[in-house]
């Protein structure tokens, strides 16, 4: 039976690195992949890691119908086994639907990868299909730390180091270097905790300035 599985993690988990990996291992016993991506940090059409890996992918925008597309692909003579699918968080719900009707009517495994939640702590539309309808929903392993040393659950979008709550929700981007000296837009992995206190590295700093005074709150 193919499975339709979601690999979940927060930005910077390895959750594209783990795509790619997944792609070769198959790929090494001779399966055959269709891989997919949306809004790469690298570009369009691309699913790249952290790691300095990437692959060329098909993109994916709004209007893609993966049961069209991979259907089209068989008829005109191709094998498929199996489909990667990264940034899934992107996808609409209805995409996340013909994934499912692939890996049910066509009995080819779809892997999707993708961070659950947006900026706001409100799950993406594709992602919450996904944890609806999936056969399998798994949490990365190598977890992302927020500053403070803790698990980092959250995904924080930060303007200048401060923490914003308001704003698109697609804004592509990268996980700051806490220590860049003026950093624009970008993101940053923090503990639920630090998240509601929207305590990022670069204010933790600031108030590590001044002395501590009970309660620390
Ligand atoms: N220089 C490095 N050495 C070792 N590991 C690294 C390095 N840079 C990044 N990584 C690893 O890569 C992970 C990010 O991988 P990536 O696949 O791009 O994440 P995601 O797709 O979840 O955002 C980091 O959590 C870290 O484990
Ligand atoms: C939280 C959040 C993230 N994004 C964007 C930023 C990145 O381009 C991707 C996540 O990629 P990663 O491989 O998991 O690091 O998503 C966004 O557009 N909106 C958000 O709220």
């Amino acid at each position: 039976m193919a499975e339709l599985v979601f690999y979940s993690g927060t930005m910077d988990s390895g959750k594209s690195t783990l795509a790619l990996q997944l792609d070769h291992n198959h790929r090494a016993r001779g399966r055959v992949g269709r891989i997919y991506s949306s809004h790469d940090r690298a570009g369009a059409a691309t699913l790249s890691s952290r790691l300095g890996l990437s692959t060329p992918a098909i993109e994916v925008a709004e209007d893609l119908d993966f049961w069209a597309d991979v259907v089209g692909e068989l008829t005109g003579g191709a094998r498929i086994d199996y489909l990667v699918c990264d940034e899934a968080q992107f996808y609409t719900s209805a995409q996340v639907d013909q994934l499912a009707k692939v890996a049910d009517e066509l009995a080819i495994d779809v892997f999707c990868f993708g961070i659950l939640t947006d900026f706001r702590t409100q799950l993406f539309s594709g992602s919450r299909r996904l944890v609806e309808i999936a056969d399998r929903v798994l949490t990365l392993q190598v977890e992302a730390l927020c500053w403070c040393g803790a698990r980092a659950t959250h995904n924080a979008r930060t303007e200048d180091g401060e923490m914003v709550t308001e704003g698109e929700v697609i804004v592509v981007g990268d996980v700051e270097d806490p220590d860049r000296p003026t950093p624009q837009v970008g993101y940053e992995v923090l503990c639920r905790r630090h998240h509601r206190k929207r305590m990022t590295a670069a204010r933790a700093k600031a108030g590590a300035l001044s002395p501590d005074v009970l309660p620390f709150d």
